[in-house]
């Protein structure tokens, strides 16, 4: 069900009474100053739907609910995502000797290469999170984003960190549904997606709305999750791997490659490129934070990183988050939180090393000049 204006209005509502009006806390601090209530309410609105079934009428309910279920994943993990992450919510592959910031831009620049952005541009970021990427881009290319997402508090970090890196004369953050956009037919000269499409009933819903929201003879690349050809959606293994990865990250449905690479046809895309990033002979795999395995660390600032993402770390933070929340300190619900992103983390790197998932399918496409 695609956003309307009332569901707009309660969930700018909701993500006041949550969050507050200070925006500038994150990870622990940001969390212990939620209010209680409205946090349990809003994990118990995301987890409503995983009750580990994976048969129609479980994956019909996820797939109907998706713009509220995604809103309510993001009202509880962000806090996480930066607190383990930092403010670009993507994974990047790693070369050895680059530090984990340097993987992070250096993704998000190749996106912005592959999509042809150029100065004064106007570009749309579709699911631009806090909008990391968009200040990368931003100063990369000098063009100008507006950056749609459909999660207030997300929004409002995006605009603050944009006002306090001097980047806001470029950079605008706006609610929206990507499913429903408001934005004019023809409006945009480039459109990008980093890992954020994925959480999309339909990749022929959102890309269908890219495609009419971008200028004819523009372009729009993504960074896509899919399930890759290995897959095999009967066997009982990889569909567990599947389901984790839905319910640790806000997905109604994971799809497979087709399914992305069918709908950009269908919606009148003409695809110049279809690669998986991850398929390669890279000495780091994208998914090394989550695995534990120390030896990929790059650099001593990557320390602190590496423990909060491994196996140890989130053990150490699902711990303290427990006694936090014993202590009547963290709202009730959050432990959960740290149990579902485990779940997320446990199949993400399971679907990694079976090769039976990625989270860089990249697309580059272009809208056809009007005939
Ligand atoms: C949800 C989508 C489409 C993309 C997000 C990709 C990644 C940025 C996240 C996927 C799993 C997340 C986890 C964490 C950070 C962000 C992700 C890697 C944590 C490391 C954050 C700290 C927690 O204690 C553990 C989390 C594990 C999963
Ligand atoms: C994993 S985050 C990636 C954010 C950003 N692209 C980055 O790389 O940091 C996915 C983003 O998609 C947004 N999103 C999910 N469903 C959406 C929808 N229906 N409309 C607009 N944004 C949505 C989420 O709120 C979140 O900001």
């Amino acid at each position: 069900m695609p956003e309307t204006s009332e569901l707009r209005q309660r969930q700018a509502e909701f993500a006041k009474e949550l969050h507050g009006d200070n925006v500038t806390k994150s990870g622990f601090s940001a969390l212990v100053s939620k209010n209680k209530s409205a946090q349990t309410e809003a994990v118990a609105k995301y987890l409503k739907h995983w009750d580990g079934k994976t048969d129609e009428d479980a994956e019909r309910r996820r797939l109907e609910d998706y713009n509220e279920s995604t809103h309510s994943y993001y009202n509880v993990v962000t806090d996480f995502y930066e607190y383990g992450w930092g403010s670009s919510f993507h994974f990047s592959r790693f070369f050895k000797g680059e530090s984990f910031n340097a993987s992070v831009a250096r993704h998000e620049h190749y996106l912005a290469y592959r999509a042809g952005i150029e100065k004064n541009d106007l570009v749309l970021d579709v699911g631009c999170g806090v909008g990391g990427p968009a200040r990368t881009i931003a100063r990369f290319t000098g063009c100008n984003i507006i950056g749609l997402n459909n999660n207030d508090y997300q929004i409002q970090k995006a605009n603050y960190y944009a006002k306090r890196d001097k980047l806001d004369s470029q950079l605008s953050f706006v609610k929206g549904d990507f499913m429903k956009m408001d934005f004019e037919d023809n409006s945009f000269d480039k459109v990008y997606a980093i890992e954020a499409t994925c959480h999309a009933p339909t990749f022929e819903g959102v890309y269908g709305e890219i495609y009419r929201v971008l200028k004819p003879g523009g372009t729009f690349a993504v960074y896509e999750w899919v399930m890759t050809e290995n897959y095999d959606e009967t066997n009982p293994e990889h569909r567990k791997i599947a389901y984790e990865i839905e319910l640790g990250d806000g997905i109604p449905k994971m799809y497979p490659v087709s399914a992305a690479r069918d709908a950009l046809d269908k919606v009148g895309f003409e695809v110049s490129e279809s690669l998986d990033l991850t398929d390669n002979d890279d000495e780091i795999p994208w998914y090394a934070p989550l695995s534990g395995e120390w030896r990929y660390v790059n650099s001593v600032a990557d320390l602190a990183t590496f423990f909060r993402t491994s196996r140890v770390g989130r053990t150490f933070t699902t711990a303290m988050v427990t006694v936090f929340e014993k202590l009547g300190l963290a709202p009730a619900g959050s432990a959960s939180v740290t149990h579902a992103l485990e779940e997320a983390a446990v199949g993400l790197v399971a679907g990694g090393e079976k090769k039976l998932f990625t989270p860089m399918m990249l697309f580059v496409a272009r809208k056809p000049e009007q005939k």
